[in-house]
């Protein structure tokens, strides 16, 4: 158990309740703890995040200990938590992200916010945050505080149940941070060796130095030539720069989304900025209300899935 405890069960429920509060007024408000349900290889040992049950009690939370934070670049980092049990993996399933907890000083309220963890999810002992920093960002701002033995309270979740095999063609957009739930996505499926699906991810950043994580995707472009393109579009590129400069436009969506826009089998997924998301996805306002460039292309609401 080195380096992480259960909360206790008080403050487990007075975070449960004013988490509650904070969540619903939150923008993932329907968010549903449907984490574990479809995990390749759930969790077995005692040390693990779990569910109901897990050794975070019936609530699900847990104090987690920061082992590193290494800065990616001037504004992003990977920040290591070390799990319960360092021979278990988290028990999560793809497509699972956690919520994590803070209380400013000054503050009436804790901070809630998602991240996602970018690890491989079979990796026993520790789970893996890739985290921008916001200007006055009240959780990123704090996560980048964290030091190396300090604690962080979170709780594991999932928007989505994942089913291998459900689509022929999965296409992610990401803008940004939005690429961590992406990440973890590829990874998963191209470590499963049962998953066939083609994956197209489209990948928009302001600058170079925004596009965290190319390494690795690199390395999963080269190695799953058949089932992997990544698409990047630098809106503020460098001159000489290699990489295509734009924004993820309605074009580029029409160009490159993989598979047939009114299937079933096609399923696309979208994390960006907030302004972004309205771009792609649409919004709905009490005054007005707009079309996102995927409703104008065609595909329908049961297609996509925003994080
Ligand atoms: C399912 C899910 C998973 C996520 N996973 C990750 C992750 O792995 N890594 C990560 O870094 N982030 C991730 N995020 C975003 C994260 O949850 C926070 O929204 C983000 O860190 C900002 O929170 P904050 O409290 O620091 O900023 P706040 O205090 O809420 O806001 C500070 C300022 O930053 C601006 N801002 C906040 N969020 C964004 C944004 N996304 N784009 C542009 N400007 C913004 C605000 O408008 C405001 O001006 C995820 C979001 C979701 C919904």
């Amino acid at each position: 158990m080195s380096g992480v405890r259960p909360f206790p069960r008080k403050t487990a429920a007075a975070i449960a309740v004013v988490g509650i509060v904070g969540l619903c007024a939150a923008r993932k408000a329907s968010l549903r703890n449907e984490a574990f349900a479809e995990s390749p290889k759930p969790c077995g040992g005692p040390g693990g995040l779990g569910g109901r049950g897990g050794p975070g009690g019936r609530t699900g939370f847990h104090t987690l200990r920061l082992e590193s934070s290494i800065q990616v670049n001037d504004n992003t980092k990977r920040l290591r938590f070390q799990l319960p049990d360092p021979a278990s993996n988290a028990g999560l399933s793809l497509t699972s992200f956690i919520l994590t907890f803070h209380k400013p000083k000054d503050a009436w309220f804790p901070v809630i916010r998602p991240y996602t963890p970018i690890n491989n999810l079979d990796e026993p002992g520790y789970i893996e945050l890739l985290v921008k920093k916001y200007p006055n960002g009240r959780a990123s701002g704090y996560l980048h505080s964290l030091q190396p033995g300090d604690t962080l309270n979170i709780r594991p979740m999932s928007s989505y149940k994942w089913k291998t095999n459900e689509f022929e063609h999965v296409n992610l957009i990401a803008g940004g941070a939005g690429i961590t739930p992406m990440y973890q996505l590829i990874q998963g499926m191209l470590n499963n060796p049962d998953d066939r699906s083609k994956i197209k991810l489209i990948f928009g950043v302001n600058t170079e130095k925004d596009l965290v994580m190319k390494k690795e995707l690199d390395a999963f472009e080269q190695k799953f030539p058949d089932r992997l393109k990544v698409v990047y579009r630098v809106s503020d590129p460098v001159e000489g720069s290699p990489f295509a400069k734009g924004r993820v436009t309605k074009e580029l969506l029409e160009k490159e989304l993989l598979g047939p826009k009114d299937s079933k089998t096609t399923k696309v997924f979208l994390c960006g900025s907030p302004a972004m998301e309205a771009a792609i996805f649409g919004s709905k306002g009490w005054i007005s209300s707009q079309k996102g460039a995927l409703e104008e292309l065609g595909y329908a609401a049961d297609q996509i899935h925003k994080f």
